[in-house]
C-alpha cells in the first residue's frame, strides 16, 4: 500500500528548561554530557522530567493505583483515524450538551479545540483553563470513544479535588492525551500518531504527536 502525505501537522509543544509544568511536578531538564566539544567520539545527553510534561498521555495508572501502566496500554487508543473538532463554551468546562453537537462516533479519537487556544505556548502554567466536565467524561465514555485529546495539560479542571474526570476516562481505558498544539490545525480527519514511550511502571509518558491527511481522503 503506498500513501502519500499531503498535510502533516506537529501538534507537540518544544520542550526544554523552560517548558512549564503541573506545579509541583519536576520540570524539564536536558543536560548534554559526554560532548564532542570536551573530545568525545560523539554527543550523549540526559534528561529528568515528569512524565506530565506537555504533549503527554496519561496512562490508566495516573489515577488508578492498580491501573494499567505505560508499557502496558493499548496504543490503538493513540494512533490512527482521529477527529479534530471545535468546541465552544462558554463557561470552562466541556459537558454533554456541547459535546452532542459534534459528530461523535463509537471508537473515535477526537481532539477538542477549544477557548485554550495560545495557553501552550505563552511559557506560563495557566490553572483556568477549558477541560472536560463530569456529564461530558460520561458522554464520552457512552460513546465509547478509544481517545480524547484536549489543547491545554489538563483534561480535568486543575482545582478538581477528586479526580473524577480522569477516574471515569481511565477506568473505561478511554486514551487521555494532553497538551495538543492544535492552534493552527483545521477542524478536519486526520490520521493521529501520539505514541507514548514504553517506561514501565509510568503513569504517563510524553508523546511527539502528529497528524496527517493522505491524498485521496
Ligand atoms: N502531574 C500532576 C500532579 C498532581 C496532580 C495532577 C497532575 C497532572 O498531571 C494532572 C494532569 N496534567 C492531568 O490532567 O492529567
Amino acid at each position: 500500500m503506498k500513501m502519500k502525505v499531503e498535510q502533516f501537522f506537529d501538534i507537540s509543544v518544544p520542550l526544554s528548561d523552560c517548558t512549564p509544568v503541573w506545579p509541583g511536578d519536576n520540570h524539564f531538564h536536558f543536560e548534554p554530557r559526554v560532548q564532542i566539544k570536551d573530545g568525545a567520539i560523539c554527543n550523549s545527553s540526559s534528561v529528568f522530567c515528569t512524565v506530565h510534561c506537555m504533549t503527554h498521555a496519561d496512562a490508566p495508572k495516573h489515577y488508578i493505583d492498580d491501573g494499567k501502566d505505560m508499557a502496558s496500554v493499548d496504543l490503538s487508543r493513540f494512533m490512527g483515524n482521529s477527529k479534530v473538532r471545535e468546541v465552544i463554551t462558554e463557561g470552562d468546562l466541556i459537558e454533554e450538551v456541547d459535546l452532542a453537537k459534534l459528530d461523535i462516533e463509537e471508537g473515535d479519537a477526537i481532539l477538542l479545540k477549544t477557548k485554550n487556544k495560545g495557553l501552550l505556548t505563552d511559557g506560563v502554567f495557566h490553572k483556568q483553563y477549558v477541560s472536560i466536565g463530569r456529564s461530558g467524561a460520561e458522554y464520552l465514555v457512552r460513546k465509547k470513544i478509544r481517545c480524547i485529546g484536549v489543547d491545554y495539560v489538563g483534561v480535568e479542571r486543575f482545582y478538581s479535588k477528586d479526580g473524577i474526570i480522569h477516574h471515569t476516562l481511565l477506568e473505561h481505558e478511554i486514551g487521555i492525551i494532553e497538551g495538543l498544539l492544535l492552534d493552527d490545525v483545521p477542524v478536519g480527519d486526520y490520521f493521529l500518531c501520539a505514541l507514548p514511550l514504553k517506561i514501565v511502571g509510568s503513569d504517563g509518558s510524553p508523546v511527539r504527536a502528529v497528524l496527517m491527511k493522505f491524498a485521496g481522503e
